[in-house]
């Protein structure tokens, strides 16, 4: 593919047009001889340090948003970014036919998944993508990113259209949109779960956060696309009115959604008991997960799927057969007196609040939760958290959650700040064991924040760490010490 092909039109000249393209990349350490080599603004340096090690690589084409002197084609455009991903879109051309982008604070991953289940269920050929990495059927590919750059992207989009996707759910983080990861996705419908504070490390306020999830109604989503949005918060009513304005068209859901209207969710031992009105008609069913925020994703994932003309049986069929998300109040297993060990993907204070509210029901004697907070991430999360453990678990234990660059023992400190009265456990393992060797009957215990990560980052290293093989290995020491 020529340069001129990647750039038809974008109504830009440029010397040298004819030239092959044999690839694009916004990390000069990627670049290959006959590469686009994107050099955009970040958070921390700007890519235009790094042109000349991307010559010496073999770029053969710069992409940026200032002119620079460069013995090869230069392209400098005030938006570099959202260039590169359309010039992505040409590159790798082709996508699924049917696509699907899910934003919200919480609650992304779960919906995409559950998406893909209630598509398969009805015989469509599906994935989803996020922060779980790629799935299909079986098989997970991890990608490392909720919505990897540009170029991975498409080139993900590009790969499984060729192996048949037709239906694609995926993740629209706030990072993805702010930084145009998803300029060349050709969407059909966007979706909206909830929005609560994340992220403030990155966004400068809650207004950026809220502004950047918006563009996916605003921005992304073509003029005939369609809105399926939870208007449970004040937040949902106003991707609502926004939507409807941009003469989307729009679905609402939730407690107080009109097309998806929850009326009843009883929790059961191992599932809930659910009624739901869809267009007025009324379902009743038990679907085997438990906490109602499970729930609320499900049935956000069936509003979808029933408003892209999913037949009605089917939808419900899989509903009843739903198979959890892994790390997302995954039970990993219990002791010999039925105490349950649950792994929870919980990063955020509404996420806690909302796992420990889930837990309660299920739970005779105390709910014991573990957790910690990230290094790099939103500090004023911490306290935040610390505050609800406190007020919503019967015994806290605080330990560490990839502390990156970070002094993990001034992260635990800011969370102790919110819960004084807590454990705190630096080693992860060891709290995991000490959680679970303190289990009486009709106790419950909560691992929160990394779900289903596989490392525990300190510093640059990433070292194994899975919580479900930890709250596995301590169930069987338990066992062993005959406790
Ligand atoms: C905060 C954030 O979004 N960071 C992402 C961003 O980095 P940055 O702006 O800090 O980049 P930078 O280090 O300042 O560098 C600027 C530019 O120079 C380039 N560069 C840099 C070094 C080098 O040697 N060569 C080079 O070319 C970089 O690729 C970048 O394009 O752009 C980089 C290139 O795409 C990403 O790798 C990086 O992800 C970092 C590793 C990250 O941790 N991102 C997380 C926070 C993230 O994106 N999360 C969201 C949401 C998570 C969720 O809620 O689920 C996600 O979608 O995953
Ligand atoms: N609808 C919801 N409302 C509130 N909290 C939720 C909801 N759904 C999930 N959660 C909480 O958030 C955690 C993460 O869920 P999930 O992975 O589906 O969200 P996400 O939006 O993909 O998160 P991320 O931003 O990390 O990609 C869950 O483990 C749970 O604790
Ligand atoms: N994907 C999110 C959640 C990470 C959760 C937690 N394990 C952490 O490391 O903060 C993030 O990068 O902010
Ligand atoms: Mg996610």
């Amino acid at each position: 593919m020529t340069l001129n092909d990647l750039l038809l039109d974008e109504g830009l000249v440029v010397e040298g047009g004819e030239q092959t393209v044999r690839g694009l990349t916004l990390d000069s350490r990627k670049v290959e001889p006959g590469f686009v080599f994107a050099a955009l603004p970040g958070v921390k340096v700007h890519g235009r340090d790094f042109i000349p090690k991307a010559l010496t690589a073999g770029a053969s084409v710069i992409l940026t948003d200032e002119p620079v002197e460069a013995p090869v084609p230069v392209i400098a455009v005030p938006e570099p970014a959202a260039l590169l991903a359309r010039m992505a879109a040409r590159f790798y051309p082709r996508q699924p036919g049917h696509i699907v982008a899910i934003t919200g604070t919480n609650g992304k991953s779960s919906t995409v998944e559950f998406l893909r289940q209630i598509w398969a269920g009805a015989g469509i050929e599906a994935a989803c993508l996020g922060t779980l990495g790629v799935t299909r059927g079986n098989s997970v590919e991890v990608t490392g990113y909720t919505t990897p750059d540009a170029v991975a992207l498409q080139a993900a989009l590009d790969r499984l259209a060729g192996e048949g996707v037709t239906h694609l759910g995926m993740e629209a983080s706030s990072h993805g949109l702010k930084q145009h990861r998803m300029d060349g996705v050709r969407l059909q419908v966007g979706a909206f779960t909830n929005l609560t504070q994340d992220h403030l490390d990155y966004h400068p306020d809650f207004a950026d956060y809220f502004a950047s999830k918006l563009k996916l109604f605003t921005e992304r989503l073509p003029a005939d696309g369609r809105a399926v949005i939870n208007v449970d918060s004040e937040w949902g009513g106003k991707m609502a009115a926004s939507a409807r304005e941009r003469g989307l068209e729009v679905l609402t859901m939730g407690w107080r959604g009109s097309d998806l209207a929850i009326r009843e969710i009883t929790p059961r031992a191992a599932s809930q008991s659910v009624i739901f009105a869809w267009k007025g008609r009324e379902h009743a069913l038990d679907i085997p997960l438990v906490g109602e925020f499970q729930i609320l994703n499900a049935l956000g994932a069936a509003a979808i799927a029933l408003s892209d003309g999913v037949a009605e049986a089917s939808v419900l069929d899989t509903l009843k057969g739903l198979a959890g998300v892994p790390g997302r109040l995954e039970k990993v297993g219990e002791t010999a007196a039925g105490a349950p060990v649950l792994v929870d993907y919980a990063h955020t204070p509404d996420g806690l609040d909302k796992l420990l509210r889930a837990a309660r029901p299920h739970t005779r004697g105390r709910v014991i939760v573990i957790f910690g907070c990230g290094g790099d991430r939103d500090a004023s999360k911490r306290a935040k958290m610390g505050v609800i453990a406190a007020n919503q678990a019967d015994h806290v234990i605080v330990t560490d959650d990839n502390p990156r660059s970070e002094d993990p023992a001034a992260i635990r400190k800011a969370v102790l700040k919110g819960c004084p009265r807590a454990e705190e456990i630096a080693d992860r393992a060891q709290a995991i064991r000490h959680g679970v060797a303190m289990l009486k009957a009709g106790d419950c215990l909560l691992i929160a924040g990394k779900g289903h990560e596989t490392g525990q980052t300190v510093g640059d290293i990433v070292h194994p760490f899975d919580d479900r093989e930890q709250g596995r290995a301590a169930l069987v020491a338990r066992e062993a010490a005959n406790v």
